[in-house]
């Protein structure tokens, strides 16, 4: 069954008789056209057209699965009411504006806009051979990039330094980074996400570095903290502490596992050190055309574990004033357990 004929099956569980995907790696996923963020498409029961405008023409034509209509709105609404009018619509909640929802009211005045969710999401959540193909080159070419930058991370180096060289690393190898790096050292590692900055990395200190690699549109994601010198006793149990809970929730991934007790397992495994209060985030996230997407690995998913999925499996601690420790592998789940995809040598402190 193609993804057409899947998302086709999707809707109508919905009671949705077409859809109006506007969420940018939605586009992607269904049509093939790589700047999704300036496409939408309309997906009905015998049909389906890729809207971009007149930069893309020669793109949209060589990418695209779908029949293209290059124009801009509203040309693009007057066209599409052909197909939309007098049907349900469902458009995508949690992507399309107030404004843009008002446009298409305004255009297709006899369709019924329908508010969905998930449903081009609900595709995605496994992956594909040749999706997990790209996954996994874009996670070669990020172990590849912090191996050869982790011996120039010493004192006197700044975040910056260590970020630029890094997305260099992976520019060179042909893939772009999946978000802006995080090179987060000494204080600075009490920030989740805080961002490389112009601090420079002292001696005896922590250095969080999270990063990514993005190959034909599809994402990689992993941690490591590394330390720089001799950092105190109590930095070490935290980093031993982080490692622990990474090494068992990694373990524990099989199929049919629930995401929300894969979660509670590394949040129970860190409370006993009594650091639980500091694990400020959710245990993990699906990676795919989007760095976060669906499972979330948290306390409230009711999602269940298939193989096929690729998640990251990151607590972390972050304890304000003193730094912080976090710790990510990317990891797929498979018929039988789990394949650990991020290769990047951990330090044993
Ligand atoms: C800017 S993309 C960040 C990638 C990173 N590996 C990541 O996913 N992080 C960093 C710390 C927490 C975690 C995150 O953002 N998790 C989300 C899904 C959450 O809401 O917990």
């Amino acid at each position: 069954m193609t993804a057409l004929d899947q998302l086709r099956s999707a809707m109508r569980r919905a009671g949705v008789d077409a859809l109006w995907i506007s969420d940018p790696a939605n586009v992607r996923a269904i049509s093939g056209f790589s700047s999704g963020k300036d496409g939408k498409v309309l997906v009905t029961a015998h049909g389906a057209t890729l809207y971009t405008d007149a930069r893309y023409t020669v793109q949209a034509s060589e990418e695209a699965t779908v029949p293209q209509f290059i124009a801009r709105p509203p040309e693009t609404y007057v066209h599409a009411r052909d197909a939309a009018g007098g049907l349900r619509v469902g458009f995508e909640a949690d992507h399309l504006t107030v404004a843009l929802l008002d446009d298409l009211r305004d255009h297709w005045p006899d369709a019924s806009l329908v508010p969905v969710r998930g449903l081009v999401h609900g595709l995605r959540v496994t992956k594909t051979a040749r999706e997990l193909d790209a996954i996994r080159a874009a996670q070669r070419i990020a172990d590849a990039a912090f191996a050869q930058v982790r011996p120039t991370i010493r004192p006197g180096v700044t975040e910056l330094d260590v970020a630029l060289e890094l997305e260099l690393a992976m520019r060179r190898a042909g893939a772009q980074s999946a978000f802006e790096i995080i090179v987060a050292s000494g204080p600075n590692g009490a920030k989740p996400h805080g961002v490389a900055s112009s601090r420079v990395i002292g001696d005896d200190e922590l250095v969080t570095v999270d990063m990514g690699a993005r190959v034909d549109g599809y994402h990689s994601d992993m941690t490591r903290t590394v330390a720089v010198g001799e950092p105190s006793a109590e930095l070490r149990r935290l980093y031993r502490a982080v490692l622990e809970a990474e090494q068992a929730a990694v373990a524990a991934v099989r199929p049919g596992m629930r995401a929300a007790d894969l979660d509670r397992l590394a949040r129970d495994l860190l409370t006993g050190h009594g650091l639980g209060e500091y694990f400020a985030h959710s245990l993990g996230h699906g990676v795919g055309l989007d760095v976060h997407e669906a499972p979330g690995l948290r306390a409230t998913s009711e999602e269940v574990l298939e193989p096929g999925m690729v998640i990251t499996i990151e607590p972390g601690v972050y304890v304000p004033g003193v730094g912080g420790v976090r710790i990510e592998d990317l990891v797929l789940v498979t018929e039988t357990g789990s394949e650990v995809l991020s290769l990047a040598e951990k330090e044993q402190l």
